[in-house]
């Protein structure tokens, strides 16, 4: 398998202030990393600086081999897909032509830019994954949270990125949202088998089923990092989130409660 990231011995200070510390962790393809914590964790800041987005204060971090630092972040850029579901556009796009702006990595399509009959057949086949068939031609402004939210998605992975990072994917999504974005997620595992992805939540039932690994940070520090079975023990999660939890899985899904 290829390593598509590898960060080692990271640490990021901001206001002097040490806000990851001693951060490893390598991604390889076809592997589907959870990254949990407690608020101010540092996930947010870890997921920046694996989309290339931010610079660590000390140690390294390669996408494909590439070192920050050394080579343009915009190259780097090309590919990681990002989705942040602050998404600033306010333009009443089409689906359609949300998705397309991936390609130009803009938020408004770009005046003279066309998309070559093989990047529509590809922005449709994605908005067939992420069950979008039938809004393609819905505006931004009437989509809901999670349609918007599966949008983007597919947005991300227009130019076909080797991992795709999500932040909080699920935040704000009604349960037949989130169990779409679920489902969506899994597919696209499915249909992409080279593709890496990392998410970060809060919630374990916001997990695919198809979650490979985790990573738990705790106080900006890596508390466990492996294989989902190893790392989502009631013990470690109980520690992560500083409160005694029961933990269940059932047909692949996490669900987890105050023991
Ligand atoms: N630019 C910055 N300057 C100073 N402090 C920062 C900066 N960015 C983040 N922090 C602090 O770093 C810590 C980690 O923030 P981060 O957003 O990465 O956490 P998180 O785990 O994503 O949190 P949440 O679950 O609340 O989104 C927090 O205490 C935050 O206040």
């Amino acid at each position: 398998m290829t390593e598509v990231l590898r960060a080692e011995g990271v640490e990021v200070v901001r206001d002097g202030r040490p806000i990851l510390q001693e951060v490893s962790l390598t991604v390889r393809t076809g592997e589907h990393w959870a990254l949990l914590g407690a608020n101010g964790a540092g996930k947010s800041t870890l997921l920046s600086l694996l989309g290339a987005v931010v610079h660590p204060t000390r140690g390294t971090v390669e996408v494909l081999g590439r070192r920050l630092g050394r080579v343009d972040l915009r190259e780097l850029r090309a590919y990681v897909g990002h989705v942040d579901p602050r998404h600033p556009l306010t333009q009443p796009l089409r689906t359609r032509d949300v998705v397309l702006t991936g390609l130009t990595n803009s938020v408004a399509p770009l005046p003279h830019w066309r998309p070559t009959p093989a990047q529509e057949e590809r922005a449709d086949r994605l908005i067939a994954t992420l069950g979008l068939t039938d809004l393609r031609d819905a505006r931004w402004p009437t989509l809901s949270q999670g349609q918007r939210g599966r949008t983007l998605i597919a947005r991300a992975l227009m130019p076909e990125p080797r991992l795709l990072l999500l932040d909080e994917p699920a935040t704000g999504l009604d349960l037949p949202g989130r169990e779409q974005l679920i489902a969506a997620l899994d597919e696209l595992r499915r249909e992409h088998p080279a593709l890496a992805t990392v998410l970060v939540t809060h919630h374990l039932e916001e997990l695919p089923g198809g979650t490979t690994h985790a990573l738990l940070l705790r106080e900006g520090r890596v508390l466990a990092r492996g294989t989902a079975g190893g790392v989502l023990t009631a013990d470690q999660l109980s520690k992560c989130f500083d409160l005694p939890l029961v933990l269940d899985r059932q047909d692949g899904r996490w669900s987890v409660r105050r023991a």
